[in-house]
């Protein structure tokens, strides 16, 4: 069935780990305590803080104590959905000020400017909030991305490392499983991806294989036609 969707993920695919690791997540991890305290009634965030206290079992926890367990997340790269949330709303100060930049592959810019022209629709799935990836494609060095993509999927649709999650986000792109190429650097999202039905491309930025599926080094060795 030939493809007609590409859905990507973004750290260590689209993007540098080192970006997330070495900018991103210092800069939440620094600016997150004053924004969670300065906006704790907020509704947004307030949702978010709940949704801290009842992940943490901790019903109790004051707005210092949420800030403690927060940064703990953050050290332990926990994929939580209201620390990737809250991390997307202090993002989007950094991006607003001017103080972030979106890191995306050179290759990667160029094949999916590509692709879009061809007509293949794309699509984003990562652990970071939608409100994350849209800035991070939306202010990146190589300009305003966000026209390429069609929708964006985050955790609410479920973990990237299991099955269920893959197929609620074939039924929200309403192709069939096989029609889509899923785009990876971690071989547990790409197994998952397989089982519900999808195609499988790996992403080894630095070299090597990851087990079982076919491995490229750079967007430039994609070709969705041979999937
Ligand atoms: C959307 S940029 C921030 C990335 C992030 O927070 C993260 O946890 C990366 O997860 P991914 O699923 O893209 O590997
Ligand atoms: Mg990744």
């Amino acid at each position: 069935m030939p493809i007609k969707a590409i859905l990507t993920d973004i750290e260590g695919t689209t993007s540098a780990v080192s970006f997330v690791f070495d900018v991103l997540f210092p800069y939440a991890a620094k600016h997150l305590p004053d924004f969670v305290r300065q906006h704790a009634t907020r509704a947004d965030v307030a949702e978010q803080l709940a949704a801290v206290r009842r992940d943490n079992n901790e019903p109790d926890a004051d707005v210092e104590r949420i800030i403690e367990i927060l940064l703990g997340w953050i050290a332990e790269d926990r994929k939580a959905t209201p620390l990737k949330a809250l991390q997307g709303m202090v993002w989007e100060q950094g991006y607003q000020a001017g103080q972030l930049k979106g890191h995306v592959y050179p290759d990667a810019v160029e094949a999916l400017k590509r692709w879009h022209q061809e007509g293949f629709k794309l699509f984003v799935y990562s652990s970071g909030s939608i409100q994350a990836q849209k800035l991070i494609f939306g202010c990146s060095e190589a300009g305003d991305l966000s026209p390429l993509f069609s929708d964006y999927f985050d955790t609410t649709s479920g973990p990237k490392r299991e099955a269920q999650s893959y197929q609620r986000i074939t039924q929200a792109i309403g192709l069939e499983a096989a029609q889509i190429l899923f785009l990876s650097d971690i071989v547990e999202e790409l197994d998952a991806a397989r089982t519900a039905g999808m195609a499988t491309c790996g992403l080894a930025r630095e070299g090597g294989e990851l087990a079982g599926h076919v491995t490229v080094d750079s967007f430039a060795r994609i070709d969705p036609s041979t999937f």
